[in-house]
């Protein structure tokens, strides 16, 4: 039986998140994810967060257990069904927008790429224990092997590019919120420069 009522374009394709962080691993995602969030008065959520919580285990006991194949798949649905649901900060986990299918759900979207320094990240890497994808060698090393493989692909995603590693997650989440014109003044409050 056809529906007679007529085509609402907002009810059949849900606005999805105001913006979607991506890049490389400890470039701030989580961090300036969830700044963002807090300066505009609206949900986030990161996608390893919600895989955990689906999941009932650590990203890294995903990986030890059933592999990196299957945390893609995982993180595939996690992500499609997030684009559905969520309308606030999405902050993706560092390989999330290079899944084929992944990566055409994004296009289109408020994609933010967070570009970092090597020399920055390696202060924030750690010890790189929870982080699967670093194990093996001198976390650092591994860091800037992955993310020159991904480097053009995020690039090629993502319409918007911001400097991640000047300032705090706040000030970076201040440097998104303008490019995307997300402050409205309901939203926040005057700034104290
Ligand atoms: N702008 C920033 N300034 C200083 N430290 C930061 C900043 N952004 C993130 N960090 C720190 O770097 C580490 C990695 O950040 P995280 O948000 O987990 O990155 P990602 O989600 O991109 O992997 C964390 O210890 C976090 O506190
Ligand atoms: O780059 C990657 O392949 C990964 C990045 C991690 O997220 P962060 O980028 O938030 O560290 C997490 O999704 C997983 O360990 C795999
Ligand atoms: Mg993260």
């Amino acid at each position: 039986m056809t529906d007679p009522r007529p085509a609402d374009p907002s009810a059949a394709r849900p606005a999805g998140p105001l913006a979607i962080l991506i890049g490389p691993m400890a470039a701030g995602k989580t961090s300036v994810g969830k700044a963002l969030a807090a300066r505009l008065g609206v949900a986030f959520a990161d996608l390893d967060a919600l895989i955990v919580r689906a999941e009932g285990r650590s990203i890294r006991e995903i990986f030890a257990a059933d592999g990196e194949k299957t945390f893609r798949a995982l993180e595939a649905d996690a992500l499609a069904r997030a684009l559905d649901e969520h309308g606030g900060i999405l902050s993706l986990g560092g390989g999330a927008p290079l899944t084929p299918a992944s990566a055409e759900r994004l296009r289109g979207r408020p994609v933010v790429l967070l570009e970092i320094d090597e020399r920055i990240v390696a202060q924030r890497l750690g010890t790189g224990a929870d982080r699967p994808m670093l194990a093996g060698e001198d976390p650092l090393t591994r860091w800037r092997a992955v993310t020159s493989q991904r480097m053009e692909a995020y690039r090629d995603l993502a319409p918007y590019r911001i400097d991640a590693g000047q300032g705090s997650p706040a000030l970076v989440a201040r440097a998104i919120a303008r490019i995307l014109q997300l402050d409205t003044p309901s939203r926040v409050p005057e700034e104290t420069e």
